[in-house]
This record gives C-alpha cells, structure tokens and sequence, in this order.
C-alpha cells in the first residue's frame, strides 16, 4: 500500500547530516510517551486507537444509523477538540458542498453550533434548519464550556418545542463517563451518551465517539479511519529517527524552532484541508504554547494565499518554514483544460494538461521560490484523501505532537493558559462562583 513519507532535499540533508544528533532526544521522547513517565501523562489514552470492532465503535455505529434513518439535519453542538476534528474529516472525505447537495450527500446535512458566540451565526442556522427534522450531538468533555452550554441551551428548547416530549429520544450527548453538568443533564434527561476517556484530551479525542459519531452519520467509513490509525500506532512506534517518518518531522520542526524559526505554515493545496488545519492549530498550538514557548502554528491555503499571503512568505522576516500536506492521488484526472479557437487567454500550452498537473507544478514551483527565499520546508505526502489514511493522518500529528511537546521540554496534554480568559469573562458576567 502506499504510504506516507516526507521530502524535500533540505529535510533529507538535515536527516542524513544530524540523525545521529537528534536520536537521543527523539528516543528520550519516545520512552516519555511509550513509559507514561512525563508530564501530563495521565492524557495517553490516544496512544492505542479504539478497536474497529470495539463495542463502543459498535454503539457509535447504531446511534449514527438511528440519526440517518430519521433526520435531514445533524447538529454538531462543541468547540475546540470537541468539534474541529469531525468537521476536519467531514470535510476531507466528503463532497466539498455536502450540504448543498443532496444527491450525491450521504445522510443528513451536518451543521456545527457552540463554536463562538456569533448571534447572527445561531440566528441563521436556525432559519437553515427551520421545518426539517432534526437531531442532535452535544459534544463536551468537561460539560461546563460556555460557547457549547450556551448553544445546547438554545438548541434544546427548539428541539423541545418542536418535538415536545419526545425531543430527547434525538439528542446524543458525548462528555464524562460520571462529571460536568452534561453528564448530569443528560442523565436526567436520559439521552444517549457516549463516553470522552478520562485520560484523552479533547484535541487528541477525534478518534473517540467524540469525532466518530458524527464522522459515522457522514456516511464515513469510521472502522476503516481507526485501522488507518491503528497502521500508524504501530508504524509510529518505532524508535529508530531514521525509520520514523512522524519523529523526523518532530525533530525537524524542533531543530528549525532553535534556528529561529518561530512560525510553522501548515499548507495545502486543497480548501478540503481548512479545517484539517484549525484542528492542527489546535493540537499544536495548545500542547506547545506554554512557558513562552513553542512554535506558532499558522496554516495557509494555496494557491489561494499565494495571491495574497505568498508575498510576506516569499520576503517578509524570515522565522518562517513550511509544512506542505501534498495528496498523491487528488482525484479527478479527468478534469483537463479543454483547446480553444483563437487562444485568446492564451492558455492553448496546456490543452489535455489536467487541473491536478497544474496544482502539481504550482506546488513544485511554490517550494522552490520559498527554498530559495530561505523559507525551508517538507512535504507530507499523503497517498489518497480516504477514511483509512485519514485516520493515519489525525494519528500521525497526534503522536508528532507528543514527542515534539517533550523535545521542546514542555507538557504537551495541558493547557492552563486557556483559563485566564474564561476567568474574565465569568467576573464581566457576573457568573456566581458555585456555578
Ligand atoms: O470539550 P470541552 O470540555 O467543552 O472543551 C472544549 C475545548 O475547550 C478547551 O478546554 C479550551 O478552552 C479545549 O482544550 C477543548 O478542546
């Protein structure tokens, strides 16, 4: 089967020249995470993916076919892990306009809410919803997130009124197996619930019922996502930096953080990878942010940005590298320039050329001038947006954080830094401190 691997000439130089350099740190990590003996290793649960045929893969899978046999819409109630890692998939894997088009949509429209505090946002998802048969999966793991709790609250008294008593029977929650006021709610309420593991942080938990559930009513062939995952549990654990496609982009990126270069792009090529990318920020961002440190997580979208970010990359402060998500098998080779008579646009060179060979050449192009322009950068082929190597994927950056988190010598599973806006917030809205 085709796999997964880095390249670029700097990346490769780098390894053959300082592999030596870096293997003792890299092992150090590995024994941190494979041991349980770092910090926050309390959150290593993601470590071993959930079983395909697991009885709780089993029970994601009835609730999911439940929701697809009665609903026209899902609403994905959560914020952070609790939501970007489905909606990543959903959108890797699914049509680009899903939600516009129900002949080719599998299951029901899935729309997300409890993401921001965006009144017009919720305004006018209930107006899309309005008159269509719903249900819903409230997704969080501490059960007391303000954006989700507001949005659950709203959403609940639609589904009330619309459904009155019987509107629970359509409401899937995924939170604590015994804390938080979800868990509380939902045990009255008696809803559905799904578990989030105590030790999975909500950025690590798309390959829990926290991303499944909703990847399932998709349409996406989850069993197929966690065998990919699995795939790369057990290629991704192999010590050796030189073997380890997922250690050497953790050194990389770590050796070029102490050459200065504060900022990593994640770039694709391909708008199914947005919110593949917000998901990665996410990751990285709250595992390695911490102590005034870590690399700033950023990401780009070409060629689109290259029309308007492209300039500060090519010559703007140079803090910059570039990690460069490349799909091998884009799908679609039949979509090719056709000839035109007279050639006005001048495009007639590229007749029969297909839109991926462009795409392609403009990435080639695109890393060349970023070389030369002292931007380094290295390429993470994936063979095929499918579920399976999308599960390798998530599993991939997740296991490259964990190392990457202890090369930088900082707990990669907490995130305290979160909490001083929340603490504001509550004092502005006069939240009582028994709450
Ligand atoms: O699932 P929860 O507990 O609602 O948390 C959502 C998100 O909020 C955070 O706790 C930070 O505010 C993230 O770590 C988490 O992914």
């Amino acid at each position: 089967m085709p796999t997964f691997h880095l390249d670029t000439k700097a990346a490769d130089q780098w390894l053959k020249q300082s592999h030596t350099d870096w293997q003792a740190a890299v092992q150090q990590a590995h024994d941190t995470v494979h041991n349980g003996t770092g910090r926050g290793s309390d959150f290593l649960g993601w470590l071993q993916p959930l079983a395909a045929e697991s009885e709780i893969v089993k029970n994601v899978l009835h609730a999911a076919e439940q929701i697809r046999a009665n609903s026209e819409v899902l609403l994905v109630i959560g914020i952070g892990g609790s939501y970007a890692g489905s909606r990543a998939g959903i959108e890797m894997l699914t049509h680009s306009f899903r939600n516009q088009f129900a002949a080719e949509r599998q299951g029901p429209e899935i729309y997300f809410i409890g993401h921001n505090l965006s009144a017009t946002y919720i305004t006018q998802l209930f107006q899309v919803i309005e008159g269509k048969d719903v249900s819903v999966n409230v997704i969080s793991k501490s059960g007391t997130t303000t954006e989700p709790a507001i949005a659950f609250r709203l959403v609940r008294e639609w589904m009330v009124n619309k459904y009155g008593e019987k509107a629970g029977e359509r409401i899937y929650a995924t939170t604590d197996a015994s804390k938080g006021a979800l868990r509380e709610l939902s045990n009255a309420e008696g809803y559905t619930t799904f578990v989030i593991p105590d030790d999975v942080g909500g950025r690590y938990s798309v390959l829990t019922p926290v991303g499944l559930l909703p990847l399932a009513v998709a349409g996406i062939d989850i069993q197929a996502m966690l065998a990919g995952a699995q795939e790369a549990a057990e290629q991704y654990a192999n010590p050796n930096l030189m073997e380890n496609t997922c250690y050497q982009y953790a050194a990389y990126r770590n050796n070029l953080y102490r050459q200065g270069k504060a900022i990593e792009l994640l770039v694709s090529y391909d708008p199914r990878f947005v919110t593949f990318a917000e998901w990665w920020k996410q990751l990285f961002g709250e595992s390695e942010g911490k102590e005034h440190q870590g690399i700033y997580p950023a990401s780009v979208q070409f060629t689109t940005d290259l029309h308007s970010m492209g300039q500060y990359i090519q010559e703007g402060p140079r803090h910059l590298f570039e990690t460069v998500l490349w799909v091998d098998e884009a799908g679609h080779d039949e979509l090719t320039i056709p000839h035109q008579e007279g050639d006005l646009d001048g495009l007639n060179y590229l007749t029969g050329k297909t839109v991926n060979f462009v795409n392609q050449q403009a990435c080639l192009g695109t890393l060349e001038a970023h070389v030369e322009g002292e931007v380094p950068n290295f390429v993470l082929h994936i063979p095929e947006l499918t579920a399976h190597h999308v599960g390798h994927l998530f599993y991939f950056f997740e296991k490259a954080c964990a190392i990457s988190g202890y090369l930088l010598n900082v707990n990669p599973f907490d995130q305290p830094g979160v909490e001083a806006y929340k603490k504001n917030m509550f004092r502005l809205l006069g939240k009582p401190s028994s709450k």
